[in-house]
C-alpha cells in the first residue's frame, strides 16, 4: 500500500504537503549508577556516515577520545524498503569509511537490517529505525536513538574512564549554554531540519516556505560567524562547542547533495557564504573528528540512491567537483576577482 512506503516522509493525505519529522522513541541516559552506567567496550553505536544526525555521534565520539570504549558500525549507505541494512562480509560499499560491515554484536549474527535490533529489543516497536542509534550489548536494550542526547552522554559521562587530555574537552561550556541553546532552536528547525522541510514538501508552498527560512538562518549564521571570526574559527570563536558540531553535518552536505537533491538552490556555500565555508573547510582541513568522519561517498549515493520518490532513476550527479574545496581554494569568480585586485 503507498501510505506505507517507507519514503513517504510526508503522508500521502496530508494536504499540508509539509514534513514533520517525528520523535525519537527510546530516550534513555548513560549515567554512574543507573540502569546505563558507563562501562567500556558495552555500548554499541550503530550509525550511517551519510546521516548528518548520525555524523554529531562520530564527531563527538572522536572528539571526545571515546574509540576505544565505545566502538560502532556503519550500515551501507542505502537505505530500501526495509530500511538501513548491513554491509555483507566482504561487500564492496565505496568511500573509505572505516566499519561498514556486518554487525559484530555477539547475539546479532545474521541480523540484515537495523529494524532487527529495534524487533529485538521491543517485538512491538512502531517508530522508525533510524541512526544513530546507541545499543547497550549487555542488556540487550537501546540505549537511545536521538542524537542530541547521546551526543550529551558522550561530553560527560565517560569522563572517569579517560585521561585527562579529553576530561577538559568541554562541548557544552557553562558560560556558553544558554547561547548554545538558544542557536540550537533556530539551526535546527530552520537549517538542520529545513533542508528535509525543503527537500520532501510536495506542495509549491511548503516547498518555498522551507527554503526562505532555511536561507533567512544561513543568512544570520553568515552574520554571526563574521562577529565571532575575529575571535577564532569556531563559531563561538576560541574553542570548538556544540554548536559547531550540530551546524557541521548540515552544511558540509549542502553544496555536494542539498543544493541539487533538496531544491536549496538560492544560494551555495562556496561561492555566497564566505564566513561560513571558512568555518567549515577550517573544521575540515584541521580537526581530524570532522574531517575524518566525513565519507562523501556515502554522503552522495544515500541521498539520491535512496529517496526515489525524489529521484527515481536513482542517478547521481557527478558534481560538484571536488566536494569541499581546499583552506585556500576559491570558486573561479573569486579567484578572477582577487587577480583582477592583484591579489
Ligand atoms: N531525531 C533523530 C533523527 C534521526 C534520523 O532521522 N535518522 C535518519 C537518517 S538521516 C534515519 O535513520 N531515517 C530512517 C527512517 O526514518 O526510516 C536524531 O537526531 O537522532
Amino acid at each position: 500500500m503507498a501510505e506505507d512506503k517507507i519514503t513517504n516522509w510526508v503522508a500521502p493525505n496530508d494536504k499540508t504537503g509539509e514534513f514533520k519529522r517525528g520523535q525519537s522513541q527510546f530516550r534513555n541516559f548513560i549515567k554512574k549508577g543507573g540502569e546505563f552506567p558507563p562501562e567500556a567496550g558495552r555500548y554499541h553505536l550503530y550509525v550511517s556516515y551519510a546521516c548528518p544526525w548520525a555524523h554529531r555521534t562520530l564527531i563527538v565520539r572522536k572528539l571526545k577520545g571515546l574509540e576505544e570504549i565505545i566502538p560502532f558500525t556503519s550500515v551501507h549507505w542505502h537505505m530500501q524498503e526495509k530500511g538501513w541494512r548491513f554491509a555483507e562480509k566482504g561487500e564492496v560499499v565505496g568511500g573509505e569509511g572505516e566499519n561498514v560491515r556486518p554487525d559484530p554484536v555477539v547475539g546479532h549474527e545474521g541480523y540484515k537490517h537495523l529494524r532487527e535490533i529495534y524487533f529485538q529489543v521491543d517485538p512491538e516497536y512502531k517508530g522508525r529505525f533510524t541512526v544513530p542509534t546507541l545499543y547497550d550489548v549487555k542488556q540487550g536494550k537501546i540505549v537511545s536513538n536521538e542524537s542530541s542526547e547521546i551526543i550529551r552522554m558522550f561530553y560527560t559521562e565517560f569522563d572517569d574512564l579517560l585521561p585527562e587530555k579529553y576530561k577538559k574537552v568541554e562541548l557544552f561550556p557553562a558560560s556558553l549554554q544558554k547561547q548554545i541553546e538558544e542557536t540550537n532552536d533556530w539551526t535546527y528547525n530552520d537549517i538542520n531540519n529545513g533542508v528535509y522541510k525543503s527537500g520532501f514538501a510536495t506542495t509549491q508552498e511548503a516547498y518555498e516556505k522551507a527554503v526562505t527560512t532555511l536561507f533567512k538562518s544561513l543568512d544570520r549564521a553568515e552574520q554571526h560567524l563574521r562577529t565571532t571570526s575575529k575571535e577564532g574559527p569556531f563559531y563561538f570563536g576560541a574553542s570548538i562547542t556544540e554548536a559547531d558540531v550540530r551546524l557541521y553535518t548540515t552544511i558540509i552536505r549542502f553544496d555536494v547533495v542539498y543544493v541539487q537533491h533538496f531544491k536549496t538552490n538560492l544560494r551555495t556555500i562556496r561561492a555566497d557564504y564566505p564566513y561560513l565555508h571558512q568555518w567549515l573547510r577550517n573544521l575540515y582541513w584541521k580537526v581530524p573528528a570532522f574531517g575524518e568522519t566525513t565519507e562523501f561517498t556515502h554522503i552522495k549515493r544515500h541521498y539520491t540512491k535512496s529517496h526515489t520518490q525524489i529521484n527515481p532513476f536513482s542517478i547521481t550527479p557527478l558534481g560538484p567537483e571536488p566536494p569541499i574545496l581546499g583552506l585556500d581554494e576559491e570558486v573561479a569568480a573569486v579567484r578572477f576577482a582577487l587577480e583582477r585586485a592583484g591579489k
